[in-house]
């Protein structure tokens, strides 16, 4: 399997099953796709902003519910076999990606894998097992929390430095060694986890220490 990161924006994304799995992806997906659930029954449970479709649907309605909502991905989280299969038939002859809840191997062409996923925005790291270990994948995730700390602001404070660097003509091969010698240097992430400096502070000190005086670099 080959993780990409797919962006849902603009999408329905339509999920069958409303118990704490359907929740789980419904929450998932509902930070940026219009997410609906169909579920004749509702675990107490946050579903983020998902809209709530009480019915259930038989395997030979699936199809139709996949026809009107027209989504990019469909999740089969009900507790029945019968509709999973069928929704996983439906999206298949549909061409829409699907994700079986149920399922660990025999993935087939179109089948999706939700990943455990720690995020620092913009940053985002992912971990799967290939479906045998999801515990795993969560108790990585958890381990990975810590690590990953601060990595959002360094990848923001990046992203302003090499804009920074650029505006001022500085040439690649120095740009690379500047921004590599910030994402590398200690100080800068304890300065970033502990809020003791901030972006603007340390690309203003790259700057003094590579422009001195306002001399551009060619
Ligand atoms: C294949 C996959 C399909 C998919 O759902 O995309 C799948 C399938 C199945 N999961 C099952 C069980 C559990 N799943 C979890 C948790 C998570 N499962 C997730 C993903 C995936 N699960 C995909 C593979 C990912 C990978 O490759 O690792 C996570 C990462 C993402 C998410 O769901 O959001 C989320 C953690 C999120 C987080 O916390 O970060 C827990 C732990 C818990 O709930 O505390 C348990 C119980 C412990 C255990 O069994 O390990 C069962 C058996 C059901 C049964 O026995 O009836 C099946 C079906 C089967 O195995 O046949
Ligand atoms: N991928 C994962 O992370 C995990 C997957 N699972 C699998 O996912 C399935 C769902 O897990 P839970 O949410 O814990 O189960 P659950 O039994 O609590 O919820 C199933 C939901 O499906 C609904 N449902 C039943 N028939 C339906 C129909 N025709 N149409 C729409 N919805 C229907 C039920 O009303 C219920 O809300 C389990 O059967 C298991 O195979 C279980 C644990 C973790």
């Amino acid at each position: 399997m080959i993780p990409l990161a797919h962006d849902f924006t603009g999408t329905t994304v339509l999920v069958f099953g409303g118990g704490p799995v359907g929740a789980r992806k419904a929450r998932r997906f509902a930070r940026e796709a219009d997410v609906l659930v169909v579920s004749p029954v509702f675990a107490d449970g946050d579903f983020g902003t998902a809209e709530l479709i009480r019915a259930a649907p038989d395997p030979a309605d699936v199809d139709d519910w996949l026809e009107r909502a027209e989504p990019a991905l469909v999740v089969a989280a009900t507790d029945d076999e019968a509709v999973n299969n069928a929704v996983a038939a439906a999206a298949r002859g549909r061409g829409i990606l699907r994700n079986r809840a149920d399922r660990a191997g025999d993935r087939e062409p179109g089948s999706v894998v939700v990943p455990a996923t720690v995020r620092d925005d913009p940053v985002i790291v992912s971990i799967a097992t290939g479906g045998t270990a999801p515990a795993l994948s969560k108790y990585l995730r958890q381990e990975l929390e810590e690590t990953l700390s601060g990595a959002g602001a360094m990848a923001t404070l990046c992203g302003q430095l090499r804009t920074e660097l650029k505006a001022r003509n500085v040439d690649p091969r120095r740009r690379h060694e500047l921004v590599t010698g910030v994402v590398n240097s200690p100080d800068v992430w304890t300065a970033l986890r502990t809020g003791t400096s901030n972006c603007a502070q340390v690309i203003e000190d790259v700057l003094d220490a590579e422009l001195p005086a306002g001399g551009d670099r060619q």
